[in-house]
């Protein structure tokens, strides 16, 4: 892939910082994680006073370290610890309605709220990372796209360069902005080696059908 490293592009936000980011993706194991890392890594070479959050995380225990909230925490040099960044963990592997059902432990988005406040009076600006895909449920009846909607949160979307994800992008987006939702951009993300054509070949397709902006290529293994 000769596109180069366009993270920078994100730099553009600076000079009109949203308080709260969120982060979704096209489905769950897309990088969103990872993406999030070299976000905030590009936040704090900037100087920005950057803080996470993953208000629920299901599929780890807080002490593995390859959770989402520890793989966060390890590209942080504020002063966050597990407990500041995730509101809710839950060990199964499972969406968040069924995990927090299975684990009797009912998610009540107050606290999930409370935690951000807290955040957001003491950080510049901060990142949030979702569960899984868009349209992913926390209870029988709420999504987590809905608490985005309510709170205004700008998007910004995480594609896995692979077959089928111009479905599954087209799709997210629709919804997200159909809502009502801000779309800052998307990154075409790389979780293995791909076929360089077909994968230059999807980018150049969702650049023209996404009207957000394209923020660029994330190289598989890229630091
Ligand atoms: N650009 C990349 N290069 C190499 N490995 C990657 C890249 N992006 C993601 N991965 C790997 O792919 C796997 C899934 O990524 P990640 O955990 O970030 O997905 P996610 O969308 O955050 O998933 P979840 O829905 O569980 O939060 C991880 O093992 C991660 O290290
Ligand atoms: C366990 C996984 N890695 C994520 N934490 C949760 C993904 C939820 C997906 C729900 C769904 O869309 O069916
Ligand atoms: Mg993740």
């Amino acid at each position: 892939m000769n596109r180069t490293n366009q993270l920078k592009k994100l730099n553009q936000l600076l000079n009109n910082l949203p308080k709260n980011i969120f982060l979704t993706g096209v489905s769950t194991d897309v990088g969103k994680t990872y993406v999030m890392k070299l976000i905030i890594k590009e936040f704090q070479k900037n100087g920005i006073n950057v803080a996470a959050y993953k208000p629920i995380s299901s599929g780890h225990s807080e002490f593995d370290n390859k959770s989402d909230v520890n793989q966060i925490l390890s590209a942080l040099t504020n002063t966050q610890h597990y407990k500041d960044i995730n509101t809710y963990t839950f060990t199964m592997p499972v969406s968040p309605h069924l995990a927090s059902q299975i684990e009797s432990n009912p998610i009540d988005v107050s606290k999930i709220d409370e935690k951000l406040e807290n955040l957001n009076n003491k950080y510049e600006c901060v990142i949030i990372e979702g569960a899984g895909g868009w349209k992913v449920p926390y209870s029988s009846e709420g999504f987590i796209s809905d608490w985005v909607t309510k709170n205004k949160f700008p998007v910004i979307l995480v594609v896995d360069n692979k077959l089928g994800c111009i479905n599954h992008a087209l799709l997210s987006v629709e919804s997200i902005v159909s809502s009502g939702n801000c779309l800052i951009g998307w990154f075409m993300n790389h979780t293995s080696e791909v076929d360089e054509i077909i994968a230059d070949e999807n980018i150049k397709f969702l650049e023209k059908h996404i009207s957000a902006k394209f923020l660029g290529v994330i190289k598989f293994n890229q630091e």
